[in-house]
Order: structure tokens, then sequence, then C-alpha cells
């Protein structure tokens, strides 16, 4: 199967709309893909907090309106990145949505870990609760979002609840841009999944965002990698999911659990 990351800019020169319309575009032109992937919270910015209350939407609001026609024209998976969701008591979410090649809503994962020690999105949002996996064509994905790559435990919840391909959408400051390489390429390897991770690019809120989007592969390989932390691209993979199967049994370390077991 072929995969692409769309590492979309996010700055302040673009309106929400204005952005959105340029994603839709941008998806449409992966015609012959199965996957495409956007960044976290591409639509308000993930650092342009004092966008969040204009730009923050329901569920099945403009951005997955946008999003389900883009994903039937190019008649591929869609994971949207994220979206500032506000639930019908006014709670804000981090969520990521996902839709299928016939523009069908398949599954939304709202972040369960929110990244700002007690400012930003620690305080101006609720935390997810449930762990999502979703059936598709080509195998089992499991949904996390940006912060939650340094919590190992979600990784392998994900796993555990059969996830073959993992994507995280991101908007990972360049400031740390060694720990995303080091954390996408571990959580890869770790679980022994496919782990797409699709990071924004742009500068807004005074953040440098990162780049870098990778594809990586259940031995750790980077298949696919962006250049820059400061430019859009599309970056492109064509995955062959039976590596999962047949790296989990080659290095059989996940059956040599000991922990996890003991307390089940
Ligand atoms: N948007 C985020 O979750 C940022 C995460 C981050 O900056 C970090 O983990 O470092």
């Amino acid at each position: 199967m072929r995969a692409s990351l769309i590492q979309l800019s996010v700055d302040a020169s673009e309106s929400a709309d204005e952005r959105r319309r340029r994603a839709a575009s941008l998806v449409r032109g992966r015609k012959g893909d199965d996957l495409v992937v956007l960044p976290e919270l591409w639509t308000a910015g993930a650092w342009a907090y004092d966008r969040w209350g204009a730009d923050c939407e329901a569920l099945d609001g403009p951005t997955a309106e946008a999003m389900s026609a883009a994903a039937r024209e190019a008649g591929a998976w869609l994971h949207a990145g994220s979206i500032v969701e506000r639930d019908r008591d006014g709670t804000l979410y981090n969520t990521a949505l996902l839709f299928d090649p016939a523009g069908e809503p398949r599954g939304h994962y709202r972040k369960i870990h929110r990244y700002g020690f007690d400012t930003g999105e620690a305080t101006l949002m609720g935390g997810g609760e449930d762990v999502v996996t979703v059936p598709t064509d080509f195998g089992v994905i499991g949904l996390a979002i940006c912060y939650d790559l340094r919590f190992p435990e979600l990784f392998r919840a994900l796993l555990d609840t059969g996830a073959e391909l993992i994507v995280v959408p991101a908007a990972w400051p360049a400031a740390r841009l060694e720990h995303w390489r080091l954390l996408t390429r571990t959580r890869a390897l770790e679980e022994q999944v496919f782990l797409l991770a699709c990071c924004a690019t742009g500068k807004h809120g005074g953040m440098q965002q990162g780049g870098h989007s990778a594809i990586v592969d259940p031995w750790g390989t980077v298949l696919a990698e962006a250049r820059t932390a400061e430019q859009e691209e599309t970056v492109t993979a064509d995955l062959d999911m039976t590596e999962v199967a047949r790296i989990r049994t080659e290095l059989p370390v996940l059956r040599d659990r000991v922990l996890d077991r003991a307390r089940s």
C-alpha cells in the first residue's frame, strides 16, 4: 500500500478557511495513494491558542465536511490530522479524524496526553480517555497525537488492541527535533509497527514547527523523511504490510513480554 504525509505549512498568513481549501486540494491531488495523512491542529494552529475559540468546530463541522469530500475525490483513506473539537458542553478537545475512501467517518481519537505543563493545551482542552484502533483494507490503524509519543504505555495499549500501523499527526517544535526523530523510530521498533508521523511546518504563536515528517517501518528503519523543518512537502512510501507479521516472527520480542502478563 502507498501512504503519503502532507507536511502542511501552518502560519498566520492564512485563515483556517483558506488553509482548509488548500489542504483539500492537496489531498485531492493524491489519487493513487491508499492512505493520506495531515498534521495536528492544522486548521487553527497548534500554538495559536488565541484562535482556538474562533476556529473550534464540531465533529461534523467544516473540516470534517471538506475532508470527507477530499477523501472521496482522492479515493483514499484520509487521516485528516486533528481539529480543535468543541463538544456539546463547550469543552475543547484535540481530536483526530479518519475517513475511508468513500468519505465515511471511520473513527476519531481525542488526544489523551495534553501538552503544556499547566499552560496551553493542558489547561484549555479536555483529555481523551479512549485508546482507538480502526480496521482498514490494509491493516489495523492505531491513533495517537504528537505529545502522546512520549508515553510508551499508549503505544503498547494500541499494540494490544491490534495496531499494525500507527498514525501520529504532530506540531512538534523544531527546537526538539532530535526527540522527534528518536521517539518516532523507537515507538515503531518497540511495537513492531509501521509508524506514520506527519508534522506541520511553518511558524505561528512564536513556534517554528519541526517538519521532518517520517514513515518508519517495524524494523525501525526510516523509509522516507521530509528534508526540512521549514518547507511544505509531501513524503511518500510503499508499505509492505506483511512485514509486520514477518518481523514479529523473525524477532519475537513481543512474545517474550513478562511484566504485562504477570499483571493481567
Ligand atoms: N503539540 C504537542 O503535543 C507538542 C509536544 C511537544 O512539544 C513535546 O513533546 O516536546
